[in-house]
């Protein structure tokens, strides 16, 4: 299939042409920005290796997903737009059981998240994990 998902270029086309459509949007662009300033080159690299781990299976990615999370202020309105980027991106270059296995992951990570932030904002206790 012409637009599969199955090398690491293939990956690094989906993860610039989503933060491109970040930094662009005006609700996610101001989160993102004030969190990573300069370092935008190194969460590129990093969200590589998260992607390819999650739908090449090569395991590049040590790190813990949800903690750079827990303190973001957003709410659903937040993860809402996320998506739909990241469904937009996906639909413009991809299409496939990997681009399928892409969207799938990226909602129930997106509903967890949410959900863990959520209760952490309504308690202000500290998320165990
Ligand atoms: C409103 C939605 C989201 C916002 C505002 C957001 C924001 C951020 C920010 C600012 C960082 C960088 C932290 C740093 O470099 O210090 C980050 C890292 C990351 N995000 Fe998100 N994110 C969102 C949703 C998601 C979702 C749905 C996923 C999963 C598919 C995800 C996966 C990751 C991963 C894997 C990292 C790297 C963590 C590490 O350092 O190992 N994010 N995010």
């Amino acid at each position: 299939m012409e637009n599969a998902i199955l090398h690491l270029d293939d990956i690094k086309i989906l993860v610039d042409s989503f933060y491109d459509k970040v930094r662009q949007d005006a609700l996610l662009a101001p989160i993102f920005n004030r969190v990573i300033q300069d370092r935008w080159p190194e969460h590129l690299e990093i969200m590589y290796t998260f992607w390819q781990t999650v739908l090449l299976g090569e395991h590049t990615y040590t790190g813990s997903p949800f903690p750079p999370h827990a303190n973001l202020p957003v709410t659903k309105a937040h993860f809402d737009r996320w998506l739909e980027l990241f469904f937009n991106t996906i639909h413009e270059n991809f299409e496939g059981e990997k681009a399928e296995e892409a969207k799938w992951r990226a909602s129930k990570m997106a509903e967890i998240f949410q959900f863990k932030i959520d209760r952490y904002q309504q308690t202000g206790s500290r998320p165990l994990l």
